[in-house]
């Protein structure tokens, strides 16, 4: 796992061997000891390079050993053999040196990077912190506030701005290796001493306790409750205050506690899982190693509302030229210009050119003709959607991909009235769609392979997080949003406030309460949405009585704050009280107090104390039950995929790994049973009625996350 040979005469050349990335797994630690204890012990051998096989020095710690009992040589004594050895040692930087990689590189006594690398130290990112002297030689090495500020974010640099930290000593445009093993030549005989981090001592400013200290309030505020950036500013400060040993007894005892954490754990899962949905698969056999996408260049956007610009956006900034049709002028010119605004801001803020010559704007439908895939995005309904579909499927070319960007609607409705119904899917943008990460792809019942690998080759290049769901009211993301809603609206009812039920979900670790949500989306869009489903309006069937609806218990509150003129952020007012419209400081309200307080005498409810737990366990798990609904019809290719969704679209705390990892974590007896329990409690909930995939896998002995899908019934699945 670590090739050896003796190049130029004297240099020996070690390169890891780790396809894809060389991680450092056992294999690799045991032949890069081996290898460098040969290198050291050669009387013929008079500097050392290090460096990665096809193009990629280290990906880090070979993360899927973490779950493992460690064997092989640990890192710390490896990496300490090569700096404290009295020959000069060269790490040549291709493609990436990140954490454990980026670590090895520092043991060494030089760093040449490729002018396209990059390096980092990642670990807060999966929960832990740079353990193999990172914390400790990072900052000796570029001083303190430089490094606070990689190990607490994990962001990646680009060997330019590695080269201006001091992380490299040399760019290149040519072959690092090559000019590693030039270099190493060179500085055979110089002394070593001053190149060995360890023993030097960690440049900080006369403040620095002050620098410490606003870098531990900076992550605890940005944290939401995760324990590993809280940990990297305790070890860095370690690197300032103790000699090297104790700084490193300082970071392995920290590394101890993160490494078995539950965070950890969930950060890590959430790394395979981000890798895992992108390898899609049908129940036809169809899947992404045998479906090919169509070459996409030309794209279209229909609708430029909100939506529509950041899709016409993102799909610009992925360098895809655009027409943009909006048949209402005002509308058009409007959105021409905050679709040239967002790409302007864009581009200023990556020192770039804006990419304004890719757009093409137009009122005319009969200007697709050429495009190769289109997204409507016009307002969110059927009748209007259908009338677009059917224009599209007359004036696009034969093999156009049609793509509807609906939060909701039935894909293959829509797919229906066109004469292609097998190029039909369903692409549900987050807003604002050219920020948020994630993407749904909706397949239809009609939808090809071809047409799938289409959609998610294209979310690849948009860089979102895309997952292939089912065609199901609401999708996955939005269908299990409802009975957490619903939930909140009932604890409201029953006695807790706006932000009792906000404060409980923020300490979870939600950047928002489910109401601040509510505000900044606005009131009005859910007020519309249940008009039309005859839950609230002229249209409730008059036999309902006001708190139940269709069979079941309904709040009419959230109407009753609509009905005020109380739209959320943009009027001011919403759950909350606004500075202003369009403000974005939310205070509680007196006024939604006494709205509340009205409400429960008029209806005869004596209000309770409701505790956070309460709130949770309501909220989150009767989200979860319908996440295990969705497995069970087969909309979702597994938990991995909700979990996705609902860490890139809903805010949910990745130190939690998403709702079904939160389950497994929590474990499915306890939700089982507290479901249960408040079915009892609440009958006229049949979001809360535990879903049969639950008591199945509760009856088997709640098998691991990676194993549900065997209790799933295949046939049903409709991917
Ligand atoms: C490297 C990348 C940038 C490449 O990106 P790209 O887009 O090209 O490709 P993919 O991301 O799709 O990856 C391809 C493929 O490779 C897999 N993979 C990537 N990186 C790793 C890895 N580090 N380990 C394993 N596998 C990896 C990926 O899953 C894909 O696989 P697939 O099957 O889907 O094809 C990008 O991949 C990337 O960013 N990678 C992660 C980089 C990273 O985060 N690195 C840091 C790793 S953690 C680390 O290095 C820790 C070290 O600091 C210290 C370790 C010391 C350990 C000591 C432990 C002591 C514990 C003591 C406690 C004991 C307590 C007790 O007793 O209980």
């Amino acid at each position: 796992m670590a090739r050896y040979a003796q190049v130029q005469g004297s240099v020996a050349l070690i390169t890891l061997t780790n396809p894809p990335v060389n991680a450092l797994s056992a294999a690799v630690r045991l032949g890069i000891t081996e290898a460098v204890t040969r290198a050291l012990r050669d009387p013929k051998v008079k500097s050392v390079v290090i460096c990665g096989e096809n193009g990629v020095f280290c990906g880090g710690a070979d993360i899927r050993e973490f779950a493992k009992p460690m064997t092989g040589p640990p890192l710390v004594p490896m990496i300490s053999a090569i700096e404290e050895g009295d020959k000069p040692v060269v790490a040549a930087i291709e493609g990436v040196a990140f954490g454990g990689g980026l670590e090895l590189a520092l043991g060494c006594h030089y760093r040449i990077a490729h002018s396209k690398a990059r390096v980092g130290l990642p670990e807060v990112t999966l929960g832990l912190l740079p353990a193999a002297g990172g914390t400790q030689r990072l900052p000796r090495l570029i001083g303190l506030a430089p490094a606070l500020e990689l190990i607490t974010t994990g962001r990646h640099v680009t060997a330019q701005e590695a080269l201006k930290l001091g992380i490299v000593d040399k760019v290149t445009d040519q072959s690092a290796q090559d000019l590693a093993i030039q270099f190493a030549q060179e500085v055979i005989g110089q002394p070593l001493l001053p190149r060995k981090l360890s023993t030097q001592l960690t440049p900080c400013p006369p403040d620095v306790d002050t620098i410490l200290d606003e870098a531990m309030a900076r992550v605890k505020q940005r944290a939401r409750g995760a324990m590993a950036p809280v940990a990297c500013v305790q070890a860095v400060r370690a690197a300032v205050n103790l000699p090297y040993q104790a700084g490193m007894q300082k970071e392995q005892e920290l590394m101890a506690f993160l490494f078995r954490s539950s965070q950890a754990r969930a950060l890590q899962y959430c790394f395979f899982a981000q890798r895992a949905v992108g390898k899609w698969s049908l129940s036809s056999g169809a899947h992404s190693g045998n479906s090919k996408p169509r070459p996409v260049t030309k794209a279209a956007v229909i609708g430029l509302g909100t939506m529509g610009r950041g899709i016409t956006v993102a799909l610009v900034k992925a360098g895809l030229s655009v027409v943009a049709v909006e048949t209402n002028k005002k509308q058009l010119e409007m959105g021409k210009q905050m679709v040239s605004a967002m790409l302007k801001h864009d581009a200023q803020k990556m020192n770039a050119v804006p990419r304004l010559d890719l757009l093409h704007y137009t009122t005319d439908l009969s200007e697709l003709k050429n495009t190769d895939l289109i997204i409507e995005a016009v307002f969110e309904d059927m009748a209007l959607k259908k009338e677009v579909f059917k224009k599209l499927s007359s004036v696009c070319k034969p093999d156009a991909v049609l793509c509807t960007n609906t939060s909701g609607l039935d894909v293959d409705e829509l797919a229906s009235v066109t004469k292609r119904p097998e190029l039909v899917v369903g692409m549900h943008f987050f807003a604002p769609a050219h920020v948020m990460k994630l993407l749904e792809v909706v397949r239809g019942s009609r939808s090809s392979p071809e047409v799938m690998a289409t959609a998610m080759h294209l979310g690849k290049r948009l860089g979102k997080v895309s997952v292939v769901v089912g065609n199901c009211s609401g999708f996955v993301g939005n269908r299990m949003l409802r009975p957490y809603l619903d939930q909140a609206n009932f604890l409201l009812e029953e006695g807790a406030t706006p932000e009792l039920v906000d404060g409980a979900l923020e300490e979870f670790g939600f950047p928002m309460g489910v109401f601040k949500v509510s505000d900044l989306s606005g009131l009005d869009v859910g007020w519309r949405i249940r008009k039309e489903a005859g839950l609230t309006g002229p249209n409730v069937d008059p036999k309902d009585p006001l708190r139940r609806r269709q069979g079941r218990r309904y709040s009419p509150l959230p109407d009753l704050v609509c009905e005020q003129g109380r739209l959320g952020q943009k009027s001011g007012r919403g759950w909350y009280l606004y500075d202003k419209p369009g403000g974005r400081v939310a205070t509680p309200d007196p006024d939604i107090h006494k709205l509340l307080e009205d409400y429960r005498v008029r209806h005869g409810i004596r209000p309770r104390q409701i505790g956070s737990q309460e709130v949770l366990e309501r909220c989150l798990f009767a989200l979860i039950n319908e996440g295990f609904r969705v497995l069970e019809d087969g909309m979702a290719m597994g938990p991995e995929g909700i979990d996705m969704i609902y860490v890139f679209g809903y805010g949910w705390p990745r130190h939690r790994g998403g709702p079904m990892f939160y389950a497994a974590m929590v474990g499915l007896p306890r939700v089982l049973e507290r479901l249960e329990y408040y079915q009892q409690v609440h009958p006229d909930v049949p979001h809360l009625q535990p879903s049969s995939l639950l008591r199945r896998l509760v009856v088997n002995g709640s098998p691991p996350l990676d194993k549900w899908r065997d209790f799933l019934q295949r046939p049903h699945s409709q991917l």
